[in-house]
């Protein structure tokens, strides 16, 4: 084929799309048939994203009313009660499970942060609310100590560093609480060593044998969770600790490693976990595609609360669509091999996909 250079401030006047001599390429392959029609196109279609795929973060908070969260526009932290009836609203969307995160009271939040520990703490109230009102929802909790210590760690902190095997004996305990609160499924977001077998021995010592655990299991230090720590109360504008930075890097994993999230999967299966997440989603695909490929587990993705902020915010300016960015962001997570999205989205998709059914 002979290809004309054009100038970009000489157009061929000569050439008009109806003076085109009729051109044939001799084309044997024509990868757009299949795409022809829409008929065809949902024919060929190897992926789906269906109500079954979604997992609901929700922020909690005390009192009786709701608060929005600023940089996530659309979401709230609810107070038990409007958690419960959100909850309603997620079983009767057929969304299988929620997580929950609470915000909590900075008059709560100590060095240690033993809150956690409380049984009658928030997440445990709100769980127990849960479970009465909607038994048929999943219900999934994070362990970690960040919503409860004062300087915004997931961890124990000894002399500015959070350390390992302390702070997973602490984990272990506020696991144990959230079990018996009616946890069905716990979810060690904090990237500490070895806490995966320790708290599958704790629950089968304490009777919760058939309570699952979804480690957050190649979790990134990552920019991307800026809003939720503003959701929880965890970011390091309220850290009064001088010695904090709000920095995770020591516990959380550096951005450029790929390899070693297959090493960190390898670890937390071995240990025991039921279920597997790589954290954040988008900017990760790659890491869920191995994983999937590598260990082929029950694997998750979090669409976390700075991605959703990217395309709701860009949305709600006029600058993308949102409901189809939404979908296509998700559809991206089947297609790089997870089972499950955990997506604040979630209700909104669940909504969609259930108009788009008719
Ligand atoms: N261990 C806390 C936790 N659990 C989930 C998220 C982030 C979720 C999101 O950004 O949506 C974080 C934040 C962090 O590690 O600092
Ligand atoms: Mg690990």
């Amino acid at each position: 084929m002979v290809s004309r250079v054009v100038t970009p401030f000489e157009r061929r006047k000569d050439v008009h799309l109806d003076t085109l001599p009729a051109a044939d390429l001799g084309l044997t392959k024509r990868p757009r048939r299949n795409r022809r029609a829409e008929w065809s196109r949902r024919l060929v279609r190897e992926v789906e994203l269906t109500t079954n795929d979604l997992i609901w973060p929700v922020f909690l908070m005390e009192g009786n009313q709701d608060i929005d969260v600023s940089a996530m526009p659309g979401v709230s932290r609810m107070c038990i009660e409007t958690a419960v009836r959100e909850a309603e609203r997620a079983a009767a969307l057929d969304i299988p499970a929620i997580a929950l995160f609470p915000y909590t009271d900075p008059v709560l939040r100590d060095e240690a942060g033993t809150e956690a520990f409380n049984s009658r703490n928030l997440v445990c109230r709100a769980t127990r609310a849960i479970k009465a009102a909607v038994p048929e929802i999943g219900i999934v909790t994070d362990v970690a100590l960040d919503p409860y210590t004062s300087h915004g760690h997931d961890g124990v902190l000894r002399d500015g560093v959070v350390v390992n095997d302390e702070s997973v004996a602490a984990l272990v305990e506020q696991a144990i609480v959230q079990a018996a609160a009616g946890a069905d499924v716990i979810a060690p977001s904090d990237m500490m060593d070895g806490r995966v077998a320790a708290i599958r021995e704790a629950l089968d010592r304490e009777g919760f044998r058939d309570v699952q655990i979804m480690a957050y299991a190649a979790k990134y230090a990552s920019a991307f969770y800026g809003p939720f720590r503003d959701a929880v109360g965890s970011s390091a504008a309220l850290n009064t600790s001088p010695a904090l930075t709000g920095d995770k890097r020591t516990y959380q994993m550096d951005p450029a490693n790929g390899d070693e999230a297959l090493r960190e999967v390898a670890l937390d299966l071995e240990e025991g976990a039921d279920m597997v997440m790589v954290k954040p989603g988008m900017p990760y695909l790659d890491v869920l595609y191995r994983v999937k490929e590598a260990f082929r587990v029950p694997t998750f993705a979090y669409q976390v609360s700075g991605e959703y902020a990217m395309i709701e915010g860009a949305a709600r300016q006029g600058w993308i669509d949102g409901d189809r960015a939404m979908m296509e962001s998700l559809i991206a997570f089947k297609r790089a091999g997870a089972d499950g999205v955990l997506t604040y989205f979630a209700p909104r998709v669940a909504q969609l996909l259930r108009e788009q059914r008719g």
